[in-house]
């Protein structure tokens, strides 16, 4: 049963009334009834109920087993339901967040992968292609991104299933198939489109907010062997498209408005649809927590991204593709200019390892500055990994 008594958040708290993150979850006594809920602390709103008890003009938004009803009603509305929402905070209707199942909290449409650390493209060059320039010559003109597999992608608490595949060194006379034994992750930032775009209509810098619902933490899992032999000329493949995880928390954009930050100074000229000077600053002061079982091993800083969000939906449409409601990008795995700033196994071992083990955790979280000292936190990303599958199969 929700309980009846309004919340008491402790000061500091990532996820007060200046967070308010979106995700849909179900109880124990209604498992057949997924709806939108809001963090607040460590409860979660039922804003269905909320919104109903109150007579909402968005109850039935809220009632859905996914967020994209509420993505596809635009900005105009998310401003709206964010605003009632608060004032929804003194009620009844909460739930402890640990007694409620948070599922995949939007149906994923299509699902695009950047690469936008200068730090992390430089890394990965220097150990991946030891021979030749680390970044490669189109790299600071472009975002550069890959498609990935939007069907793969998971809620944060979901399993890995260590992938099968096949690699070779150039040790091996020939490729061996088997369990990924260079297993690794990649902290990322993802952000939700909510309103789509018609085919042939380049979504500008300036009009990133109308398009753009929410961030969330991201944890593109690759295994690093497979992704090493498969890669050449088309990029990665099924090193990647095993899982993504992502975080069952949906923060709204207009959360970090107090954490905008001008991205790194642009050393080429840019053409005029990624041009930003002008613009609003694209970057996000996110700090994100890197935990391997329980210790951190990286705080890789978003806001030394190179390329922003805003930067990759206009390139994303530059070609007069259309947009989706429920489109998913990630920014490329986040890393800054110091060791203990890269976000995944392959830089922060140099390429040597350890990777994961069968029974590995990992844990993602993060944190932006908000109003008035405030700390807008993003939810968590966890997985842990598990033994490969069945028999090996060549
Ligand atoms: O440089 C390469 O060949 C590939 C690098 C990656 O694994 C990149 C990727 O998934 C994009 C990113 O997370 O930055
Ligand atoms: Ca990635
Ligand atoms: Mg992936």
């Amino acid at each position: 049963m929700p309980e009846h008594r309004p919340r008491e958040l402790s000061e500091g708290d990532p996820f007060g009334a200046a967070t308010l993150p979106y995700g849909v979850f179900t109880t124990p006594d209604a498992p057949d009834h997924p709806r939108v809920g809001v963090r607040y602390g460590d409860f979660v709103l039922d804003a269905a109920a909320a919104a109903a008890a109150h007579g909402s003009a968005h109850a039935a938004l809220l009632d859905q087993p996914t967020l994209n009803p509420l993505l596809a009603a635009g900005r105009p509305v998310w401003q709206a339901v964010r605003a009632e929402v608060r004032g929804w905070l003194t009620g009844p209707h909460f739930h402890p967040l640990a007694e409620v199942t948070l599922r995949l909290p939007f149906e994923v449409a299509d699902y695009v992968d950047f690469y936008a650390s200068e730090h992390h493209a430089t890394n990965v060059g220097r150990i991946f292609r030891p021979d030749g320039e680390a970044l490669t010559p189109n790299w600071k003109h472009l975002p550069i991104g890959y498609h990935g597999r939007a069907g793969t992608i998971v809620v944060s608490g979901t399993d890995v299933v260590r992938p099968q595949g096949q690699r070779k060194t150039p040790a091996d006379a020939t490729p061996v198939f088997g369990p990924s034994v260079r297993l690794d992750i990649e902290a990322e930032v993802g952000f939700v489109v909510g309103t789509p775009a018609p085919e042939n209509t380049p979504v500008g810098l300036d009009d990133f907010r109308e398009h753009v619902f929410g961030v969330c933490l991201v944890n593109d899992w690759s295994a690093r062997d497979i992704q090493a032999w498969e890669y050449v000329p088309l990029g990665p493949f099924l090193g990647k498209s095993f899982a993504t995880s992502v975080s069952a928390w949906i923060t709204p954009l207009d959360a970090f408005d107090d954490a905008r930050t001008a991205p790194p100074e642009r050393t080429h000229p840019l053409l005029p649809y990624l041009d930003d000077a002008d613009s609003e600053p694209g970057g996000i002061d996110l700090r994100i927590e890197v935990r391997i079982n329980g210790e951190t091993v990286a705080r890789p800083p978003f806001a030394a991204m190179y390329w922003t969000a805003a930067q990759q939906l206009a390139h994303m449409t530059v070609n007069g593709a259309s947009l989706r409601t429920g489109d998913f990008f990630a920014s490329g795995t986040v890393s800054g200019p110091e060791p203990d700033q890269r976000g995944c196994l392959l830089e922060l071992t140099e390429g040597k390892g350890p990777y994961l083990a069968d029974g590995d955790e990992v844990t993602l979280t993060a944190w932006a500055p908000g109003p008035d000292g405030a700390r807008i936190g993003l939810g968590e990303v966890t997985g842990r990994i598990v033994p490969a599958r069945g028999t090996t199969t060549p």
